[in-house]
């Protein structure tokens, strides 16, 4: 029997997610925090889930490319990225625009487009994968290993989100020393199984990120560690950093901004250095790459543009032998099933992927993924093989609707300003 796969039904539903008070080098995140749940509906009732940043700027992208797709095959992702490229930017979106403090590397029109783009490609492939009877894995040309590895994401937190502000409590604690960060990785490993840890940097002066890591690798022996203080520091602050973690560090993530700072970093340390910030797109490998300023490459399939242009950044990060793992943002289960998918087409993953999963106290799958040993199983079922419950994205969509807007756009400096009302966003290099 021939179905008919083509798309007659895009729906996409912004959503608000609890999020509990972490802090990075730009302030603190709010207690929700937006997402968008894309869905592609084919001819013969198929439905296809994928998930991406929901902030108005990639609201404004998704709305038309949704109805561009309509009449369009579930299977054309070509088309799919051919189509991404029509839609219009607002000049104002990238004009000296920074995403979430520069977090994300440089924000391009491209960048918007493919960050919007890769969810719909996610939720066509998720269709596709529904009505062949074929898991995402396979139609990415199948899978290397069963299980996908996930490190510990640590961060320096208060124990709630200031007084007054509406939110979900959680029952991490506050964590704001070194014991504190000890204590919460002894809960990631207790409850996930996680044997590898990354600690959110950038919030202390750095001799304070010093002494936690080093209680980490006392804590836990062996276990590969990692400091990401997202460029907060110089050239001179990050070799001191690295000149004194580095016997215990699997590696350093962005300690410093930019192509040459980091070669530098690395020429004057040889203490391997990843990066979700200074090469974030194709444009920005060749460069990075002649320099040796990054020895770690870390996929986002949300902005580089999907589970296919992921595996090929892994390739030519192979070709020039370059490592690759996984970035992640806030994100919920859509996504983690999406990232597993890709990371068990990968071959020679060699670093655990980052993931905030598990600061998610609330999902939009009628069952959460799950952790063991620190790995979540990759899924044979039909296409990402996660239920979407709907009752649960209407609930935090109806959230999204009842916000005055203040919470539409990711705004951490904002979030501290409830604090601390004379928070600016440090200027770069922090330290
Ligand atoms: O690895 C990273 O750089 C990140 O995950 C960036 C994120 O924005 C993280 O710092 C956060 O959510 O606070
Ligand atoms: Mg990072």
């Amino acid at each position: 029997m021939t179905r008919d796969l083509t798309i007659t039904e895009v729906r996409l539903t912004p959503i608000l997610v609890a999020d509990p008070p972490l802090l990075n080098t730009s302030g603190v995140h709010q207690p929700y925090t937006p997402r968008l749940i894309v869905e592609v509906v084919t001819a013969d009732g198929t439905s296809g889930f994928g998930e991406t940043y929901g902030d108005g700027k990639y609201l404004e992208l998704a709305r038309p490319l949704g109805e561009m797709l309509v009449g369009r095959q579930v299977s054309d992702l070509g088309g799919l990225f051919a189509l991404a490229d029509e839609v219009a930017v607002d000049r104002a979106r990238v004009e000296n625009q920074l995403d979430v403090g520069g977090q994300r590397g440089v924000q391009s029109a491209d960048k918007l487009r493919l960050s919007v783009a890769s969810g719909f490609e996610v939720a066509c492939l998720d269709a596709l994968g529904k009505a062949l009877g074929l898991p995402v894995h396979a139609l990415l040309g199948g899978k290397v290993r069963d299980a996908v590895e996930y490190s510990a994401y640590l961060f320096y937190k208060w124990a709630d989100h200031p007084e007054g502000v509406t939110c979900e409590k959680d029952d991490w604690g506050a964590a704001v020393d070194p014991a504190g960060i000890v204590e919460q990785a002894r809960k990631f490993k207790e409850r996930y199984g996680f044997t590898s840890f990354k600690l959110k940097g950038g919030v202390f002066p750095p001799d304070e990120e010093i002494a936690a890591v080093r209680a980490l690798a006392e804590a836990f022996p062996g276990h590969p560690l990692r400091l990401d203080p997202n460029g907060a520091w110089s050239v001179e602050t990050s070799i001191k950093v690295a000149d004194a973690l580095g016997e215990v560090l699997e590696y350093l993530e962005d300690p410093t901004l930019g192509t040459r700072a980091m070669a530098d970093v690395y020429v004057r340390t040889g203490v391997p250095l990843a990066t979700n910030m200074c090469v974030t797109t194709f444009a920005e490998i060749k460069e990075a790459f002649t320099r040796n300023a990054v020895q770690v490459v870390l996929s986002d399939h949300h902005y580089w543009g999907g589970l296919r242009n992921t595996q090929q950044l892994a390739a030519i990060c192979r070709t020039f032998g370059v490592g690759v793992s996984m970035h992640s943002n806030t994100h919920l289960g859509i996504s983690l099933a999406a990232m597993t998918h890709v990371a068990a087409t990968v071959p020679g993953l060699h670093h655990a992927c980052d993931s905030h999963y598990p600061w998610q106290s609330e999902d939009v799958l009628t069952e959460r993924l799950t952790f063991e040993g620190g790995r979540v199983a990759v899924s044979d079922a039909p296409g990402l093989g996660v239920e979407v419950d709907r009752e649960k994205v209407e609930f935090l969509h109806r959230r999204w609707l009842e916000d005055d807007g203040s919470l539409r756009d990711r705004d951490d400096a904002a979030a501290m300003r409830v604090a601390d009302p004379g928070w600016v966003p440090p200027a770069v290099p922090r330290w």
